[in-house]
Parts: structure tokens; sequence; C-alpha cells
């Protein structure tokens, strides 16, 4: 479902994964993976469970070190990615097990994640003209636009633990958001959700990515989701990268559809 105007909108490489293995012990949890991420795509990870797909996203977002390989990103090397960096890099990521306030409201949970990227240039803050006072209004203007973009304003007071699953996805994606991104790592954005959340979830995707321009890299167990938004898709199996390309070749790629008939989904 990729449009023309998006193809269009793709851009060079953002994110350059070379020979990348990671192991836990004896476990290997990824065997040398070599993928790329260009600006403004959508770029799917899929696989079998324990396929090594949460590993890579933790090696991208500097949580795990890789053993081996090394990582580009925007045009800076790293052997070595630390959390802290990636976040000074604009990559932001959304947990598979939400990680929201659940007591407290839509609006404050979306102005942490705003919060984590003020701390990211304190120095910058220190000389920046301008008050503190000024700084937050911005801010809750930031805020109020994200609520406004993703169709949660009725909630905007509500603690997050009284909403419905669906919509506590959709505010961990705006408190992601409030980090203005360059990278957007999700996390199965659709675990758990009804079809109809499910539909509501992959609009906001591709509005994100249509709209604020974000990069997005996301793990999905959904096939149908993932061949509808995605621009390219990765498939990993046991740790080994077994098909890299758009959605309608890696459907096609018998390696991954025997992958796929030996699992359970
Ligand atoms: N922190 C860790 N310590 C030890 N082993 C780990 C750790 N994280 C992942 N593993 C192992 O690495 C392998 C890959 O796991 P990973 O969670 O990346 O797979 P996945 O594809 O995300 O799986 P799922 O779809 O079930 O979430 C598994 O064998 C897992 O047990």
């Amino acid at each position: 479902m990729s449009s023309g105007v998006r193809d269009q909108r793709i851009g060079g490489t953002l994110l350059e994964m070379r020979n990348i293995s990671l192991a836990f012990g004896g476990v290997k949890a990824l065997t040398d993976i070599s993928l790329d991420v260009k600006e403004h795509e959508i770029r799917a990870i899929i696989g079998p469970n324990g396929a090594g797909k949460s590993s890579l996203l933790n090696v991208i977002n500097g949580v795990y070190t890789a053993q081996q390989g090394e990582i580009t990103l925007a045009g800076v090397k790293f052997a070595k990615m630390s959390s802290r960096r990636a976040a000074e890099m604009g990559i932001a990521r959304t947990f598979q097990n939400l990680a929201l306030f659940k007591g407290m409201s839509v609006l404050d949970n979306i102005m942490t994640g705003r919060n984590l990227r003020m701390t990211s240039g304190v120095l910058a803050q220190a000389f920046r003209l301008g008050s503190a006072e000024r700084e937050e209004i911005a801010n809750r203007e930031f805020v109020e636009n994200i609520i406004d973009f993703l169709e949660i304003q009725p909630y905007r007071k509500i603690p997050v633990g009284r909403l419905p699953y669906g919509l506590q996805k959709r505010v961990d994606l705006g408190r992601a958001l409030a980090m203005e991104p360059r990278m957007l790592l999700l996390d199965e954005p659709m675990a758990g959700m009804n079809i109809e959340e499910k539909q509501d979830m992959s609009r906001f995707i591709l509005d994100v990515n249509d709209e604020y321009g974000t990069t997005i890299v996301l793990i999905e167990h959904d096939m149908g989701v993932v061949m509808d938004i995605s621009d390219r898709v990765v498939v990993l199996d046991y740790g080994k990268k077994i098909g890299d390309g758009m959605p309608d070749e890696v459907r096609q790629n018998p390696d991954v559809i025997q992958a796929y008939l030996g699992a359970s989904h």
C-alpha cells in the first residue's frame, strides 16, 4: 500500500548496521546482521518468537551493545552506541509492555517525553535566550498539537491507567513523538489490539511518517498490518537475516515461507 507519494519522499541511508552479532552467554541472539534504514522509510522487522527482533531494536537504541559489527547513524559511525547517545541522535521508542505512568494524566505522560528531550541538551538550554516560562509554554503547545494529532483530546486529563489498552498505546506513541524523534522504534505497536484499534494505529503510524517525516522501524506480528504499511521488511529467524525487501518480495521468499510454516504463526 506504499503510495507513490510516500516512495518519493524516501531519502538516503539514515541507519546502517553492518555485521552485527550479539550473544547472551552461549545464546546467539543476532548473528552477522547487516541492514539499512532509509530516511522517511517505514521498515518492519518480522520473524518467529525468539528470532532476535527486540534484541535488534535494543542494539539500535544502545540498550544492548553488539560484540561485533558497527552502526552508522546519520553519517556517524559507532562501534558502541549508548542509549543516551541514541536519544541525542533523535531515536525514540515505544515499548511492547507500555512504559507509561498509569496514575498520571494523558497530558502529563506525553509531557514526560518532552522533558526527556529537553534534558538531552542541558548546556544548550542554559545558554538559550528566553525565559523558562516561555519554553514551558512552547512545550505545552507542542504536546497539545500531538494530542490533537492523535485524536485524544477527550482524554487529556484522564489517568492513563483508566483508558482502554488501544488508547494507552496511542498515548505511548504520543510520548515518543514529544521527543521529536528523527527515527521512531515501535516494539509491537498493535499487540493486544482489536481490529478497529489496529486500523487506527496503522493510520496514525502512516500519518506520523507522512506529516512529521519520521523514519519508522517497527516490530510487528500481524502480517496484514506489516504488508500494508511497510516500505521494506527484514525477516529474522534464529538470530539470522533470512529475507529483506519490499513486502511482496519477502512474502514470496521460500526461506521466509519455510520459517513461518515451521513456526506457530
Ligand atoms: N537479556 C537477555 N538475556 C539473555 N538472553 C536474552 C536476552 N534478551 C534476549 N535473549 C535471547 O535472545 C534470543 C532473541 O530474543 P529476542 O527477544 O530478541 O527475540 P524476539 O524476536 O524479539 O522474540 P519475541 O517475538 O518473542 O519478542 C532469545 O533466545 C532470547 O531468549
